[in-house]
């Protein structure tokens, strides 16, 4: 058999752009978004045996966040069993920065870049029907077993029905490493503190498209909305490189700070629009691990940004 060569990130964006077309300007993935700024504080006491990272000093530190729905289509409806994503960016003091880049999934669907790249291109739209071919996608499911922790979670959990109500997981694992330089393999999630609330079976089919921006931007004018940052810690023989495999349940949990978002606004023109939440981006006491997945990310959104900062 002839060996394959690796898919590379320019591949995976075009596509990304034939599957769901490209909106000039704008992001090729979780095009649809809204834009919100808060704030987030850490527990220093909690955190300090496992990361030195300035985020946990205690300081309140500004954040510029987008909840966004996955895929291209900046119409997707808020009802679609597609993931849903929280980005954030920490301003540290001095000018550093910190991203986390996150899913309401707990696992992805993709464990190598190929098997992204494949379900992108199984969902092609049939050019006789405009809709994707369902036996196409029945042969990816069969194909490739790595996406099908994903699918059945997405299956078993309705959407959310508003942003606030949606737990967030930064899904790959990271290190943190401490003071001493002691390097701790982590996971993490934020726990929404209003309860995590999914439109109901009958919502699903009666709601509108368009719901989930309004909704937020409400919402966090009556009153701020609170995550619980909540760090998994490894043990030995974790699995590091392999995000659509879920940790044991009993492993470790500390709550290491708390986001607050004060406020939300549409992103044309907002703080948000022009950031490119790359999950490379981290602050000294926080790294990335050897997951693939991870590592693809960063140079395939660094794509995306300079196509849509440059208005293609
Ligand atoms: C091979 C895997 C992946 C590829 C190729 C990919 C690709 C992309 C691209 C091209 C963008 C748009 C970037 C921009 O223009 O700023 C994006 C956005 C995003 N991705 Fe991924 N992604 C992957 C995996 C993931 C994973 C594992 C997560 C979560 C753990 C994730 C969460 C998000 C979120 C939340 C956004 C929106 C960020 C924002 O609001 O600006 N992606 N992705």
């Amino acid at each position: 058999e002839e060996a394959k060569t690796a898919v590379t990130p320019e591949q995976v964006v075009q596509a990304i752009e034939k599957t769901f077309g490209v909106t000039q300007g704008e992001r090729r993935n979780h095009t649809k978004g809204v834009c919100a700024v808060g704030e987030f504080v850490g527990i220093p006491t909690a955190a300090a045996p496992y990361s030195r990272s300035a985020l946990f000093s205690g300081e309140k530190i500004p954040v510029v966040a987008r909840f966004s729905l996955a895929g291209g289509n900046p119409n997707a409806p808020d009802t679609a069993r597609s993931p849903r994503g929280m980005a954030l960016e920490f301003k540290l003091s001095q000018g550093g920065l910190q991203h986390m880049t996150m899913l309401n999934t707990p696992i992805f669907g993709a464990a190598q870049p190929q098997t992204f790249f494949d379900a992108i291109q199984a969902a092609q739209p049939d050019p006789a029907t405009g809709k994707p071919d369902s036996e196409k996608i029945k042969a990816f499911k069969a194909s490739h077993p790595d996406s099908a922790a994903q699918a059945a979670y997405l299956a078993s959990h309705n959407p959310p029905s508003s942003y606030v109500n949606s737990a967030y997981w930064g899904i790959h694992t990271f290190k943190f490493i401490n003071q001493a330089e002691k390097t701790t393999l982590v996971r993490w999630q934020f726990v929404p503190e209003a309860g995590e609330k999914p439109l109901s079976d009958e919502a699903l089919k009666s709601s509108p498209a368009n719901f989930l921006e309004q909704t937020l931007i409400e919402q966090v004018k009556q009153a701020p909305a609170r995550w619980d940052m909540i760090v998994t810690i490894g043990v030995a023989g974790d699995v590091e490189d392999n995000p659509t495999v879920a940790w044991s349940d009993e492993r470790e949990k500390i709550k290491v700070g708390t986001l607050t978002i004060s406020s939300a606004m549409a992103q044309k023109g907002a703080d948000c629009e022009k950031i490119n939440y790359d999950p490379l981006v981290m602050s000294d006491g926080i790294a990335a691990s050897s997951d693939p997945i991870l590592n693809f990310r960063s140079p395939a959104y660094a794509i995306s940004f300079a196509k849509r900062l440059s208005n293609q």
